[in-house]
Parts: structure tokens; C-alpha cells; sequence
């Protein structure tokens, strides 16, 4: 098969879809690999060195998009929906509930998308969206903390305080990766953290894991509501997989919050959970200011680390694309259930049900449509 890997375009976005280690992968095992030029530069790769690993380097998106497979990072942006034709498999994080045009244009070109983060293992996990939630965890209590600081509009107060003076309160929201990482740092920071969850066998877990150094909450509007008013920095960190995130934390809560106080919403990819996040910002310009708080909400965060981030997602989507590429997507998606729970769109139509009631259009069931294909 031939895989095109374009250079990603959205703003700061310095990861690539693959390192020279995952081309090596695929063109051992027979397949031809086109790197757009300058792909890796935002994560130090060359061209070189993918040209060593036995990629071709093509000189224009147009090119790497001619391919059979595409492997991207961020989902397209309208400048790439021209790039879209019948039966291109398109492997990247798609997030289309809160994204109808995007939708669209994949059902209009009838491409094969398959999303990243819905591919699904039998226990729940999401195996493309974990190594990424662990970066945006991590990135939430740091990026809340700097944004604490006066010169960048926060209260001006210290995650960690210091001995005679009070450290700031943390409240994140969803207790799964995302949340799990923020908590390492900001409990490692010093901070007071509390984390909410829906689900009360993930606060036990949690509690076996922090101890006492955290104190958890179920999560229902009574208690967000509390905790919200009382945080310096508020983390949202839920997910209901492929659906639009809930919006749990009102306008109202946030106006209750203290002058000054930071949320970061890490969940804006899938739409935000704060009712006052009604946009997405970018690392050029990452914050705005409503109701006297400072608001955080950029969804592509570990594009900022990019070294990490593309090594980390690398290792886990490149024996999935080696796959499909061995196989084809037909074979390897019924080989496979994990990866047939990413399949997104196909010949048309909406194959995953959260996104197809997101934007009330049809439902078909991937499985079926993808045995017309055999
Ligand atoms: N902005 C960015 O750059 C990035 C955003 N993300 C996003 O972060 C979000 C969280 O991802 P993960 O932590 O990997 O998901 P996860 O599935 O590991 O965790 C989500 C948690 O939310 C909990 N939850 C569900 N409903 C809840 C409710 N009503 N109240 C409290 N908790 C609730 C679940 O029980 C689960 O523990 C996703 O939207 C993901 O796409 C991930 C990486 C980067
Ligand atoms: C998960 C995601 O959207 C990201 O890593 O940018």
C-alpha cells in the first residue's frame, strides 16, 4: 500500500504522523511511504533521515494526500477537505461530534475515516488517545499554574504555596488519563487536589493510586458546583467516547469562581465541558478572560511538546497502520473489533453512533457495511 503523511497545518501543530522508526516499519514490510517535505522538522526529524529510513519525500500536500492511506495528527482543516476522494483511508484523531462541516465533507468524498480515538480495546481503554491524554494531563496542571501567575492574568498565587501560606486548589474533572496525569503533577507541584468522577470504582482506583494525597468526589452538579467556587485552577478531563463532552460546569459556577481563577479545558477537542469555553484557542494566542476567568482552551496542547508527543502517538498508531496496510482496511478491521470501533465514516454514511446522534444524521452499523466490501 501506499501511506502519505502530509505536514501537519493547524497552528503550532509541530507533530508528524510518523518518525523515521515507523517508516522503516512499513517499508520492511513491503509498503511505500511518501513524507511530505519538512513534515518531522517540527520534531526534529529531516528529511534525510526519513529518506534513510526508505521514505520518498514528496514536495506538496496534494502529493502525500494522492495516497492510498493518509496518517495524519490533527483533524483535517478546511484547506484539506479538497484533498478528500472516494475510498481514501484517512487515519487520524477525527473528533467529529462538535465538527458537522468536517463530517460532511468525509460523507460528501465518501472516505474511510478512521479515528484515532475511538479505536477501542475489549476493557474500554483507548489505545491512540491514551499516550496524548497522558501529555494534555501533564500540560494542564503546568499551563494552569503559569497561568496562575499575576503577568499572565492569573490571582497570582503559587500551585504549591509555601510553609505559612495556603497552597491553591485544583479541582479536575474526570477521573480517567487526562485526570490522572494532571493529578501527578499538581499533587507533585504541592498543590490541594480534588478529583470528580462519574464512576465510583475509578475514584477507588484513584484512591489507591494517591492516597491520601487527593481527595475524590463523585462527580453530580451539587458537588462541581461546590468544588468549582472554592478552585484557584479547574480542570475538565471527561470523556463519553466519540460523543460531544457534557457541559458540567455552567456559566453560573463559573461566575462564582474567584477573580483571577484559571480553567483549563482539556476536553475542548471534544467540545469543552465549561459552558463559557464557546471556542477553541490556539498555542499562538491560548487564553480569554470571562467573568473574570482566565480561560484555557486549546485543543491540540500536545503539539507544544511535540518531541515527546509524536514518539509517544507514533508507538502506539504505527502497528495499527501496518496493519491495515498489510491487510487492507477490510480485512484488518474485521480481524480486529478494536479498530472496527474507529472506523467513523465509510461509503457515506456515519458508522459511529455518538457521532451520527451529534449531528442527527443516519446511523449504520460499520461491520455490516464493511462485510459488502469482502
Ligand atoms: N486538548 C487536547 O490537546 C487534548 C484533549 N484530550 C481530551 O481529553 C478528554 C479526556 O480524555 P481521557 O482522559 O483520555 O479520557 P478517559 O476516558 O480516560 O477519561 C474520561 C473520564 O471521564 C469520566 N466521566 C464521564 N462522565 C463524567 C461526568 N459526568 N463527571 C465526571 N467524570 C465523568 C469517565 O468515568 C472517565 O474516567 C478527551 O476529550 C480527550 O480527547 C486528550 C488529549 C489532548
Ligand atoms: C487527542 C488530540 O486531539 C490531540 O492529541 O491533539
Amino acid at each position: 500500500m501506499r501511506i502519505g503523511v502530509p505536514r501537519e497545518i493547524k497552528n503550532n501543530e509541530n507533530r508528524v504522523a510518523m518518525t523515521p522508526a515507523g517508516v522503516h516499519h512499513l517499508v520492511e514490510a513491503g509498503h511505500e511511504v511518501l513524507i511530505e517535505t519538512n513534515a518531522g522538522i517540527g520534531s526534529n526529524f529531516t528529511d534525510e533521515q526519513y529518506q534513510s529510513a526508505g521514505a520518498r519525500i514528496v514536495p506538496s500536500a496534494k502529493e502525500a494526500w494522492s495516497a492510498e492511506m493518509v496518517m495524519k495528527v490533527k483533524e483535517p482543516l478546511p484547506e484539506e477537505y479538497p484533498f478528500f476522494h472516494e475510498g481514501l483511508i484517512l487515519f487520524t484523531y477525527l473528533h467529529l461530534a462538535p465538527e458537522p462541516e468536517l463530517t460532511k465533507a468525509l460523507l460528501d468524498n465518501k472516505v474511510v475515516g478512521i479515528a484515532y480515538e475511538t479505536v477501542q480495546l475489549p476493557n474500554r481503554s483507548l489505545p491512540l488517545l491514551t499516550p496524548m491524554s497522558e501529555v494534555a494531563g501533564r500540560m494542564a496542571a503546568q499551563v494552569g499554574g503559569q497561568f496562575l501567575e499575576k503577568i499572565n492574568g492569573g490571582k497570582g498565587i503559587l500551585l504549591g504555596g509555601i510553609p505559612g501560606v495556603k497552597r491553591a486548589k485544583v479541582t479536575i474533572v474526570g477521573g480517567g488519563i487526562v485526570g490522572t496525569n494532571a493529578a501527578k503533577i499538581a499533587v507533585g507541584l504541592g498543590a490541594d487536589v480534588t478529583i470528580l468522577d462519574l464512576n465510583p470504582e475509578r475514584l477507588r482506583q484513584l484512591d489507591d493510586i494517591f492516597g491520601n494525597s487527593i481527595n475524590t468526589l463523585i462527580s453530580n452538579p451539587f458537588n462541581i458546583a461546590q468544588e468549582v467556587k472554592e478552585s484557584d485552577l479547574v480542570i475538565g478531563a471527561v470523556l463519553i467516547p466519540g460523543a460531544k463532552a457534557p457541559r458540567l460546569v455552567t456559566e453560573d459556577m463559573i461566575k462564582s469562581m474567584r477573580e483571577g481563577s484559571v480553567i483549563v479545558d482539556v476536553a475542548i477537542d471534544q467540545g469543552g465541558i465549561f459552558e463559557t469555553t464557546d471556542r477553541i484557542t490556539t498555542h499562538d494566542d491560548p487564553t480569554y478572560v470571562k467573568h473574570g476567568v482566565v480561560h484555557y482552551a486549546v485543543a491540540n496542547m500536545p503539539g507544544a511538546v511535540p518531541r515527546t508527543s509524536t514518539i509517544g502517538l507514533t508507538n502506539v498508531t504505527v502497528p495499527y497502520a501496518v496493519n491495515i496496510a498489510n491487510k487492507g482496511y477490510v480485512k484488518a478491521c474485521l480481524d480486529d473489533p478494536a479498530l472496527l470501533k474507529g472506523v467513523n465514516t465509510l461509503d457515506g454514511y456515519v458508522t459511529f453512533k455518538a457521532v451520527a446522534e451529534a449531528h442527527g444524521v443516519e446511523y449504520k452499523d460499520a461491520e455490516s457495511l464493511i462485510k459488502q466490501h469482502v
